[in-house]
Formats: structure tokens, sequence, C-alpha cells
């Protein structure tokens, strides 16, 4: 496919990044030339080992952080020629975010975190849209508690739903089970499959764990600072094993 084939059927493209970390002690070349492109409605995984790159390329894909060359194409605009106003509106226009420390804001209530993204872009959101994504999270009944009176489960639950009320086209998740256990790190998978599978979304999730990264529809493995190699719908035996291949 050509790359203006790609632009316009992309949800994102990465074209060409690299990511240089500079300090006193020396630089780190963290990405090394990254190009791929994740359709519209797709749900990738990104694993590789320890110091791969695989936050620095979700830090560079979201405009968290800038790559030292290449090109970041979200939602049909190109992030890196924008300035930090034009790219904090574009992140809360287009892109969701969800960690593995949830990142709530512990003085107000869920229903205030939940509504946060949107009261940001100057809208008010109505009760019914912050109660029917509290619905769809599967927490209804929690929305005057405060995060500190919720489980670790429910917190990201919140999280989610904090990602999901702007209906934004990416979302991005770095570890977002990595503190919880089996089954709520399924509830959680869930509704991150459910984004791309109902709503349409793309979900870009970094992960160590074979068995979240079975979730997604394609893996794509890192070894320092490059793109590996990929996998479709592989079993979550399939993802470790390709694992471990590329750790040898
Ligand atoms: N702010 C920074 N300054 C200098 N070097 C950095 C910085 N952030 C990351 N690095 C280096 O860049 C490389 C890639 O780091 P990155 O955090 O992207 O890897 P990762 O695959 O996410 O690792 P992990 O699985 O351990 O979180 C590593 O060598 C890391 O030490």
């Amino acid at each position: 496919m050509t790359t203006l084939a790609l632009q316009t059927t992309s949800a994102l493209l990465l074209d060409g990044i690299t990511k240089t970390y500079r300090s006193k002690a020396g630089s780190v070349q963290a990405l090394r030339g990254v190009t791929h492109a994740f359709a519209p409605g797709s749900f990738t995984a990104v694993m590789g080992a320890s110091g791969s790159g695989k936050s620095t390329l979700l830090q560079c894909a979201a405009g968290l952080d800038r790559p030292t060359s290449g090109s970041v194409l979200l939602a049909g605009t190109e992030l890196t020629i924008l300035d930090e106003t034009e790219l904090t509106m574009l992140r809360r226009r287009a892109m969701g975010f969800i960690f593995q420390a949830y990142n709530l804001l512990p003085a107000l209530t869920v229903y205030d975190n939940v509504a946060l993204p949107l009261r940001l872009t100057g809208t008010k959101p109505t009760k019914s849209q912050v109660y029917d994504v509290l619905a769809r999270v599967g927490l209804d009944g929690k929305a005057k508690r405060r995060p500190a009176e919720l489980s670790g489960g429910q917190q990201q639950r919140v999280a989610i739903a904090r990602a999901l009320i702007a209906q934004p086209a990416v979302l991005f998740a770095d570890e977002p089970t990595g503190a919880l256990d089996r089954g709520t790190s399924r509830q959680v998978l869930e509704l991150l499959r459910a984004a791309t599978d109902s709503a349409g979304q793309t979900v870009v999730m970094v992960t160590h764990d074979p068995v979240a990264a079975a979730y997604a529809s394609r893996v794509l493995f890192l070894s320092d600072g490059l793109v590996a190699g990929s996998l479709d719908h592989g079993t979550a035996q399939q993802i470790a094993a390709a694992m471990s291949e590329l750790e040898r």
C-alpha cells in the first residue's frame, strides 16, 4: 500500500519514528525507526523485553513525548508539527489514556473523575452521559464514591470510563492490568475489546502479559527499538512462545 493510502486508512500511523534520549551519561536510542499503521477499530498489543522501547513508542504515538525524527499521524493530524497547546487540545478530543496506576484524582468523586475530560474541553457532560459510561464499565451505584473507597479493579474501570466518555478515536493503555488479579484483569481487557468491537475505537496497549496480549487482534513485538515482528490472533501460548524466541 502507498504511504498516501495508509494515511487515509489508518487511525494511527507511525512513520520512521526514532527517539534518542540524551543526557550527561550519554545517549540512548530508544526507538530506531518504527513504522506501523494501526487500522481503525483494531486492538494492538505492544510487547518486548524491558527497555525495548514500548513506553517510548506509546508516549510518542500519543504526543506525550516528541520523536527525534519521523512522523505520527493520528485521526488525520500530524502530531509532530503541533505546539503544546494544540497537542493538549488534540489529546483531549481524540485520545483516551489508561495507565497501570489509574491516575484518578483522589479528591474528586467517581462522577467528577469521569466527567473531567469533557469539562476540560469546555463541555458540561449530561448526567446520563456519565451514568451511561459508568454502567458500561459495570460501576452503577458507585458515582458518589471517592477512588480510595473502591477496589483496584473498580478504580481501573473508573479510569476506563474516563477514557471512554469523550469517545476518543484512539485509546492508549500502558500496562492497564499490571496491578490487577486475573479475574479483574479479564474484565478490564474485555472492556477494551468492546471499545474496538462495539464502538470502533482503536486500542494500543503495552503489556508484558501474553494472556492480556491475547485479547488484542495483533501483537507487535519490539526489540531494541525496532519492530521485530507481529502476530495476528495469537493465543497466549503462541504469544509467549514468540516472546521467548525474541529474547533468545
Ligand atoms: N527519559 C529517559 N531518559 C533517558 N533514557 C530513557 C528515558 N526513558 C527511557 N529511556 C531509555 O530508553 C530505552 C527504552 O525505554 P522504554 O521505557 O521505552 O522501554 P520499555 O520497553 O517500555 O521498558 P519496560 O518494559 O521496562 O517499561 C531504555 O534503554 C530506557 O532506559
